[in-house]
This record gives structure tokens, C-alpha cells and sequence, in this order.
């Protein structure tokens, strides 16, 4: 049987109701096994001849040590059948599964110790209930077993959540069980500064306390919020977190609502890089397709590049920043918003490799405005302020998850491939007040003064 160590990554049953402590049992069941094996010994001891002092010595010994090795063994072993789970978690777990009665009891005819027949109420049938308990996280699964718990299994986030005193970060819901995860620290919040790892050669890119990516893994992104809910902050902060890289991120800027992002174009370095009309928004996005291609004719033409990166060149990452996608595909005439889709369309399936990412926000997303192949390509999903289900379930492609509501600023919910496999809550990095965004992005960018960019085109 497993021991219940911190970490333990093993499953365990919630043990319900607990088992009795059965000293007396315990006690009886260890003397029976000593007495036994010491019988046994005293009997083989017997049957040996008795031959010279020393190897009777010898053999005395020899029995002595198995005989000592056998009790050690059996009583353990007998003793492992008592044992109960005495972990916060099983104890909190099966102290719920008492509170809420998810057990069921039928009445028994049975007869007492002075021969009466009597009734007795024995517990039939209990929900089933399993948990492992990783290093950062606890997960409950909790069993459906097509029993009249089947359905509380989806109901009960919340009273575990108080049970165990913790954070479920996802929700898994199965046919045959429902696993919460639990968050042993809650995630925080973390400030701007902290969004990009000092490592060298590192992409990495920190969200909040529990929450980081590496940028080559994860690639495309798509940012979806209402008014009011953190966006432009959110990828403002992103820009910044883009612009410290080493080497610097090679940013091109789609702004068709001419807002807060076509300022950039003042800042030296954004000079072509800036669109906010159709014509020069195509430009943009034809010019980032051919340099896609010019880097897959120069650096990935032969055999050699197998396996290779765009970060093995040392090249800068390009990232097209597309704000008010939809806006602009619903405002463009057909052929120019055929072209400019056809361009994105070509960044999303070929662009990783070259390094040429795009990273699409949108106030609301529907099937017409991000067609199901660009947004099955997105590693990166986020979903910020409150949202309906329809269009959580539109960027995260799931309704299996019960969305709290969003009650912070940049709060909301994200889904990284390769770090999570549901849709979890998060809140984005901090930004204090009067955060001066455009000083901070020209200071990066080095006054318009040579970047310090290592690449050869
Ligand atoms: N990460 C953050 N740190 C600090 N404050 C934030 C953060 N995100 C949002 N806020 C607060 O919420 C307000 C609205 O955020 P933001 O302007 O980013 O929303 P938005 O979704 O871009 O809305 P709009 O589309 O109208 O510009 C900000 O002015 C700021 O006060």
C-alpha cells in the first residue's frame, strides 16, 4: 500500500465511513503471529540433530534472525490493514461526504447480543471519491457511476473548494468522473516587471505567479474582451514584455480604430510598422508574409535547418499585433478582407518555425469574424471580463467549464497549449497608475538610436 507522502503522485480513495480503530485486533492479531512463529521455531529446533556446539551456536542464530525478520514482516503487513488515511485532505473529503449525506443507507433485520431480532441501518452505497496530491496542486475526482451521484459529481466545486480550503484552478468533466483542480497557493498576481525571465537565450514569458509560456512553444495568440475589461492594457503590458527580449521582438502594429496602439507610431523604430488603414494594413500583413518566406528561403533551404528554429539563427521573433480584428473584416470591402485573411491565414499555418507570429484581440468572438482554422492555431487564448458562454465556448472550444464571474480588472480566463489543458482564471499583470506605456516602450526601443537587434535582415 502507497504511503501518503506530500506529492504522491498516486491515486487514493476517500475512505468512507473512515475505518474504526480496531486496537484490540491489532494487538491480538501481532501476539498471535509472535507466538506462532516462536512455536514453529521451538518445534524445527527440535528436529535438528544436535551436532557440535558451534554449529548448534550457528543454527540457533540463523532461526533466531529469520524468525525475528518473519514477526517484523507478518505484523507489518497485518498492521497496513487498519491503517487509515489520516491526511487533511481524506479527512476533510470524508468529513463532506458525511455532512452532505452522499452515502446510502438501507435497514438490516439482524439479532442482538440477548438473541432479540433488531434493525440496523448500514451504509450501502457512498459516492466515490478519489484525489492525488501533487506538489502545487490537489486533484478530486470525484466517480460517476451512473448512481444517484452521478449528477451531484458536477455540482460539488464549491463545497470542496471550502472543504479543503482551497482554489480549484480547472474542471474536468468526463462521462465516467468529474476531476476539480486544486490550487495548494493561489495564483497571484504579479506586476509588469516581472513578465520577462533575466535567463538569457530564455522566451519565456510570465503571465502571473503560477502562469508562464515560452513564446516560440506557443506561437499565435488571440485576446478577446469587451470594453472596459483590460485589453489594451493587457497587450500594452505584452509589447513591453515583447520589446525586453533578447533579441528584441520585431513588432508590427494593427490598429484599424486608430486608439491607444497607432501612438506607437511616434516613437522612433515603429516608423512602416504602424497601420490603420485597409490599404496599409494589407501592406503590413503582405510584408510580414514576405519576410516569412525569405527567412524559410535563407535559413531553412536544405537538410541542415531539420528540426531548427528560428531561434537557433538568433533571429528576432516578429509579432503582428491585430487589434479590432473583427471590427476590421466586417468594415473592409470582400476582396480586401479576403487578402488581408489569406495573409493572416499564411502567418498562422507557416510561422512558428520562421518565428513570424500574430497575436489577434477582438471585443467578441464569433464563428464568421475568426474562422475555425486560424483559431483552432492559436496556442495562446484569452478571454478577459465577463463573457456569455457562447463566446467562451467560441474561444476556448469547451463548455465544460464553470465560469466564475469576473469581477477584477484584466481578470479572466486563459488557456496556454502545453500548460493547461482547460480554460483557468487569471488576472493580468499589474500595471500601477500613471504607468507611463510610450516612455517606457521608447526607452526599450533606445531613444530611436540603433537597436541592439542581432539579425541579418
Ligand atoms: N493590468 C492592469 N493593471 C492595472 N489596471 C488595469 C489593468 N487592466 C485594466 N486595468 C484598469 O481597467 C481600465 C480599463 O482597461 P483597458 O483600457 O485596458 O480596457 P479595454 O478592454 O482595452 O477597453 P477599451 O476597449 O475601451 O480600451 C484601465 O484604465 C485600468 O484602470
Amino acid at each position: 500500500m502507497t504511503m501518503n507522502h506530500k506529492g504522491d503522485d498516486v491515486w487514493k480513495i476517500v475512505q468512507f465511513p473512515p475505518k474504526p480503530n480496531r486496537y484490540l485486533l491489532q494487538v491480538v492479531g501481532v501476539l498471535i503471529i509472535l507466538v506462532s512463529i516462536i512455536k514453529a521455531w521451538a518445534q524445527i529446533i527440535t528436529l535438528v540433530p544436535n551436532t557440535s556446539l558451534l554449529l548448534g551456536w550457528f543454527i540457533d542464530t540463523g532461526f533466531l534472525a529469520i524468525s525475528t525478520i518473519l514477526i517484523f514482516r507478518l505484523s507489518r503487513w497485518y498492521l497496513s490493514l487498519f491503517r487509515r488515511d489520516k491526511s487533511r485532505i481524506a479527512n476533510n473529503l470524508s468529513y463532506m461526504v458525511s455532512a452532505l449525506k452522499l452515502y446510502d443507507e438501507e435497514l438490516f433485520e439482524t439479532v442482538n447480543s440477548q438473541g432479540e431480532p433488531t434493525r440496523e441501518k448500514r451504509i450501502v452505497r457512498t459516492i466515490r471519491i478519489l484525489y492525488k496530491e501533487l506538489d502545487k496542486k490537489v486533484i478530486v475526482r470525484v466517480m460517476r457511476d451512473g448512481d444517484r451521484f452521478n449528477d451531484q459529481a458536477t455540482t460539488l466545486g464549491a463545497t470542496i473548494e471550502g472543504a479543503l480550503g482551497l482554489e480549484i484552478e480547472t474542471t474536468n468533466q468526463t462521462v465516467s468522473f468529474v476531476e476539480y483542480t486544486l490550487l495548494k497557493e493561489k495564483d497571484k498576481r504579479i506586476n509588469l516587471n516581472s513578465t520577462v525571465s533575466s535567463v538569457t537565450d530564455s522566451d519565456e514569458i510570465k503571465i502571473s505567479g503560477n502562469i508562464s509560456y515560452e513564446l516560440h512553444k506557443v506561437a499565435h495568440s488571440l485576446i478577446v474582451g469587451g470594453t472596459g475589461s483590460g485589453k489594451s492594457f493587457f497587450i500594452l503590458g505584452k509589447i513591453i514584455s515583447y520589446l525586453s527580449l533578447t533579441p528584441q521582438a520585431d513588432l508590427r502594429i494593427i490598429d484599424p480604430k486608430k486608439a491607444d496602439l497607432s501612438l506607437l507610431r511616434f516613437v522612433n523604430g515603429f516608423e512602416n510598422k504602424v497601420a490603420t488603414e485597409a490599404s496599409q494594413i494589407c501592406r503590413i500583413l503582405r510584408e510580414t508574409v514576405e519576410l516569412m518566406e525569405q527567412r524559410y528561403a535563407t535559413y531553412f533551404n536544405d537538410v541542415s535547418a531539420f528540426g531548427k528554429t528560428y531561434r537557433d539563427f538568433n533571429l528576432p521573433v516578429v509579432i503582428v499585433i491585430f487589434d479590432e480584428f473583427a471590427a476590421f473584416m466586417h468594415s473592409v470591402d470582400k476582396k480586401l478582407s479576403k487578402e488581408c485573411l489569406d495573409y493572416v491565414f499564411s502567418i498562422i499555418m507557416k510561422g512558428r518555425q520562421a518565428g513570424v507570429m500574430m497575436e489577434v484581440l477582438m471585443q467578441r468572438p464569433s464563428a464568421d469574424d475568426l474562422p475555425t482554422n486560424i483559431r483552432s492555431q492559436m496556442g495562446f487564448k484569452a478571454g478577459l471580463g465577463n463573457m456569455d458562454s457562447i463566446g467562451y465556448n467560441m474561444i476556448f472550444d469547451t463548455n465544460n467549464v464553470d465560469y466564475k464571474t469576473v469581477t477584477e480588472k484584466g481578470g479572466g480566463y486563459i488557456q496556454i497549449d502545453g500548460v493547461h489543458t482547460s480554460p483557468v482564471y487569471f488576472e493580468t499583470p499589474m500595471i500601477e497608475k500613471g504607468y507611463d506605456f510610450i516612455g517606457e516602450i521608447k526607452r526599450l526601443m533606445g531613444n530611436g538610436e540603433k537597436q541592439t537587434v542581432n539579425h541579418s535582415e
